[in-house]
C-alpha cells in the first residue's frame, strides 16, 4: 500500500509539474520547456525509493507527453521510457558511488550528484529523446544540435534546482533539522523571494536600474547554507530559481539589459553557479560539523579514560595492594585530618591497633601465600565490621590500624571484639588466624596521630604479651 502510495504521489506530482511548467512557459517556445521540474521529481523519487518509484515515474510521464504535448502514443510511450530509465540509472549511479540517498553532506557526494544525478541522465535522456522525436519527424534534423542542448539543459536545470530539495526535505527526519533557527531562516527566506520578485518579475527589463542586482543573491541564500540549514537553502534556491527563469521569460528582469540574445542563458550561469555554491558550501559546512562531532566524541572519550586512570592512580598510590585497605601513607593523611575535627569538635576519637598473630609461623610453615592469605582475613574481618566513616588501613607488615570518629572507648573495645569475633569465625580447619588488637581514645594533649596510635600500639602489645606470656 505504502509503496502504490509512493506511486501515485509521484505520478501525480510529475505530471503537475509538468503541466504548471508548460502552463506558465507557454508563451516560450522551447520543448519541453527550459527548466524541466519533473526531471527533479522523477530522479528525487528514484533516489528515494530506488527501483519501486518506476510505475509513478512513467505513468506522470506519460500523462505529460501524451495528453499535455499531446504526442503519438508510440512516441509517448517510448519518450516516457526514457523519462523513467535515466533517472533510475542516475539514481542508482548516485547510490552506488555515494552510498547515500541524501548525496549532499560530502564534498565528493556533491560532485557525484552533480554528474551522475543530474548531467549524465540529462545528456542520455537528451540523446535518446531527440533521436526518437527526429525518428518520428517532430524535430526536423538541421534542428538536432538546438533540440539536444534545451533538452539536455532543461532536464539537468530541473533536476539540479529540485532535487536536492525534494531529496532533502523528503528523508532527513525532522531531529536532524535546526529548529532553534526557523524564525532566521524564516526572515532570510521572505526577504530573499520579496527581492527575486522585485528584480526578475517586479521591473521592466527597460527601466531596470542594474543588470548585476542578482548576484546580491549569493548572500542570503549561502547565509541559509550556513547559519540554518541545506535543506532551508535548497527550498529557496528552487523558488528563486523558478522566480528568475518564469521573469525572465516573460521579459522582465535585468538580464534583458544586456542586450545579449539569450538572456536565459545568463539566468541559467547564474543559478547554476549559486546552485553549485551552495551544495558546495553545505557540504563543506556538514564536514565540518562531523568532524567537530567526532573530535567532540573523541574528547569526551578521552576524558572518560584520563578520569578512569587518575582514579585508577589515586586508588593505587592510596590504597594496600594486598588488601584494597587505605596504605600507611594514606591512613596518616586522613586520619591527622580526623583527629584534627575530633580536637576541634571535642568528640573522641578511637583507635585500634592489630596485629596479626604468630604471622612469621604461618609464613614459614604453609609458606607466603597462606601468610597472605591470613593478612586478607584480617582486612575482611576489618572491613565487615568498620562503619562508613570509619578509617581502616595496613600499616606495616602485619599490622592495621583503625580510626572510629565519635567513639569512646567503651565503643571502640566493642569493635575490636567485633573485629575478633569475625577473624574467628573466618577461621578455616587448617588455618587459624588470630590477632592482637590495642585500644586507645584520644586526648586533648595528643599533638598528632602518632601519639595516639602509640599509645593502642603498647596496649596491643601488653595484649599480645597477656595471651602469649612471651615477648613480641
Ligand atoms: N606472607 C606475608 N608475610 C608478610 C607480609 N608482610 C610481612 N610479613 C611477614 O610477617 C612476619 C611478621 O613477623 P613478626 O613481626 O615477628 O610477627 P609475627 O610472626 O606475626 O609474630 P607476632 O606479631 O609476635 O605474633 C614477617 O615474617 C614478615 O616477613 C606480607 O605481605 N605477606
Amino acid at each position: 500500500m505504502r509503496i502504490e502510495l509512493q506511486n501515485l504521489t509521484v505520478a501525480l506530482a510529475f505530471a503537475a509539474a509538468g503541466f504548471g511548467t508548460s502552463a506558465l512557459l507557454a508563451g516560450y517556445s522551447f520543448f519541453p520547456s527550459p527548466f524541466w521540474p519533473p526531471a527533479g521529481i522523477a530522479l528525487a523519487a528514484a533516489l528515494l525509493s530506488g527501483n519501486r518509484a518506476w510505475p509513478g515515474i512513467f505513468a506522470g510521464a506519460f500523462f505529460v507527453n501524451w495528453r499535455l504535448f499531446g504526442l503519438p502514443l508510440p512516441l509517448a510511450t517510448a519518450i516516457s521510457l526514457v523519462n523513467v530509465a535515466t533517472p533510475v540509472l542516475g539514481a542508482l549511479l548516485v547510490r552506488w558511488t555515494t552510498r547515500s540517498k541524501q548525496p549532499f553532506f560530502r564534498l565528493r557526494h556533491v560532485v557525484c550528484f552533480i554528474v551522475f544525478g543530474a548531467l549524465v541522465p540529462a545528456c542520455l535522456a537528451a540523446s535518446t529523446g531527440v533521436a526518437l522525436a527526429v525518428a518520428s519527424g517532430l524535430v526536423p534534423p538541421q534542428g538536432i544540435d538546438s533540440a539536444w542542448w534545451r533538452w539536455t539543459l532543461s532536464e539537468a536545470g530541473g533536476i539540479f534546482l529540485l532535487g536536492p530539495t525534494l531529496i532533502l526535505w523528503c528523508s532527513v527526519r525532522r531531529r536532524q533539522r535546526q529548529p532553534g533557527n526557523f524564525w532566521e531562516a524564516f526572515t532570510v527566506a521572505a526577504a530573499t523571494l520579496s527581492f527575486a520578485v522585485a528584480v526578475f518579475l517586479g521591473i521592466r527589463a527597460s527601466v531596470h536600474p542594474f543588470e548585476g542586482l542578482p548576484y546580491l543573491l549569493f548572500a542570503p541564500v549561502l547565509w541559509l547554507t550556513v547559519r540554518c540549514s541545506l535543506q532551508a537553502a535548497t527550498a529557496l534556491l528552487s523558488a528563486v530559481a523558478l522566480i528568475a527563469i518564469g521573469g525572465t521569460l516573460l521579459g522582465l528582469g535585468p538580464f534583458h539589459l544586456l542586450g545579449s540574445t539569450q538572456p536565459l542563458l545568463n539566468v541559467g550561469l547564474l543559478l547554476v553557479v549559486l546552485g553549485t555554491s551552495t551544495l558546495a558550501m553545505g557540504a563543506l559546512v556538514s564536514e565540518r560539523r562531523a568532524a567537530e562531532e567526532k573530535l567532540r566524541r573523541m574528547n569526551e572519550t578521552l576524558e572518560r579514560r584520563v578520569a578512569r586512570r587518575t582514579e585508577e592512580l589515586h586508588y593505587r598510590a592510596t590504597r594496600d595492594g594486598l588488601t584494597g585497605m587505605a596504605n600507611r601513607a594514606y591512613f596518616f593523611e586522613r586520619g591527622e585530618a580526623m583527629l584534627a575535627e575530633a580536637h576541634d569538635t571535642g568528640r573522641p576519637l578511637g583507635a585500634l591497633l592489630i596485629d596479626v598473630d604468630g604471622l612469621k609461623v604461618i609464613n614459614d610453615s604453609y609458606g607466603h601465600h597462606m601468610g597472605d592469605s591470613a593478612i586478607s582475613r584480617v582486612a575482611g574481618a576489618c572491613r565487615a565490621v568498620l562503619r562508613k566513616d570509619d578509617l581502616g588501613g595496613r600499616i606495616g607488615g602485619d599490622e592495621f590500624a583503625a580510626l572510629l570518629p565519635d567513639t569512646d572507648e567503651a565503643g571502640a573495645r566493642g569493635v575490636s571484639a567485633r573485629i575478633a569475633e569475625a577473624l574467628r569465625s573466618a577461621s578455616t580447619e587448617g588455618l587459624e588466624v588470630g590477632a592482637s588488637i590495642g585500644v586507645a581514645v584520644s586526648e586533648s594533649s595528643d599533638g598528632g596521630l602518632d601519639a595516639l596510635l602509640r599509645r593502642a600500639d603498647a596496649a596491643m602489645y601488653a595484649e599480645k604479651q597477656s595471651r602469649s606470656g612471651g615477648g613480641r
